[in-house]
């Protein structure tokens, strides 16, 4: 693999303080290497995009943030994953709480087999958030309105969350996502598989979480990532080659690779 050269990757964020910082990060599928030595700040409520052609390494990168590697027994990582300055792949990190700091939305929405009010209730459960009922229904109300779905399912909030609209899920996951209260949501293609009305509420949704969160969201769509994003991240065969405010990138890209893509030469 032949490095390319004149990366521009300073990856300062725009925000002063950076939440997660990745530094010299490689990612290994048994011999075949995916991710290069890749080094990038994303910072305190800013919106980071993950761009490049299929197959870059967006989402084994996006994965590295919290661990979701791990799931796969053939991956092995090199490098750190500062969280707050602290290496998320130190031996004593356990991962649950990991998650729980860094939660992830998915391609597609995948509820779990179970009513919408469990769906958002299960993580507080499971990491014991709630003292009594009371405050898990506050939990449950607080993150379905913060995901924008509370009125749409406030009169049947124990039928089933499969019964949901795609676009629904979608924000149900959200929901379940925020109820654990995660410090960062990384979202892996999250309206692909939605109509352009819920991709457009899932967007709008992504801007007013960004207040609360720092979000990283790999997206196909060039569009998507100028309405969503502060700075975008183009990767080119694993390795990231320009990172910058996405308006420059969309407009003024400082590297060859980056304009190529953007002005669809390839991809
Ligand atoms: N579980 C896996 N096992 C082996 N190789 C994998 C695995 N997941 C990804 N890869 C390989 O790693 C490289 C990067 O894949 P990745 O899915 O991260 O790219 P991507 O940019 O997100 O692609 P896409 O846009 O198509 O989703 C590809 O060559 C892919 O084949």
């Amino acid at each position: 693999m032949q490095l390319i050269e004149n990366h521009i990757t300073t990856g300062i964020p725009l925000s002063p303080k950076a939440k997660l910082s990745a530094r010299n990060v490689d990612v290994f599928y048994g011999d075949k290497q995916a991710i290069f030595d890749v080094s990038l700040d994303i910072g305190v409520n800013e919106v980071i995009a993950l761009i490049g052609p299929s197959g870059c390494g967006k989402s084994t990168f996006l994965r590295t943030l919290n661990r979701m590697n791990d799931t796969i027994d053939i991956c092995k990582i090199t490098g750190e994953i500062l969280l707050d300055n602290e290496n998320i792949y130190d031996p004593k990190v356990d991962t649950v709480p990991l998650r729980a700091r860094v939660g992830m939305v998915f391609q597609k929405p995948n509820p779990f087999p179970k009513s919408i009010y469990d769906n958002v209730a299960y993580g507080p459960r499971i990491h014991g958030l709630a003292q009594g009922r009371v405050e898990l229904d506050e939990i449950v109300e607080k993150s379905l309105k913060r995901a924008g779905l509370w009125n749409e399912v406030k009169d049947r909030l124990h039928a089933p969350g499969t019964g949901l609209s795609g676009g629904q899920q979608q924000r149900l996951c959200i929901a379940r996502t925020i109820a654990v209260d995660p410090e960062v949501i990384l979202m892996d293609e999250p309206c692909s598989a939605l109509d352009p009305i819920a991709t457009a509420k899932i967007e709008e949704l992504i801007d007013e979480l960004r207040e609360k969160y720092t979000i990283a969201i790999v997206t196909h769509s060039m569009q998507q990532a100028a309405r969503v994003s502060q700075r975008t991240a183009y990767f080119h065969l694993g390795q990231l080659v320009e990172v910058n405010p996405t308006n420059q990138v969309f407009t003024t890209p400082q590297h060859e690779l980056t304009e190529a893509y953007i002005t669809g030469r390839f991809g």
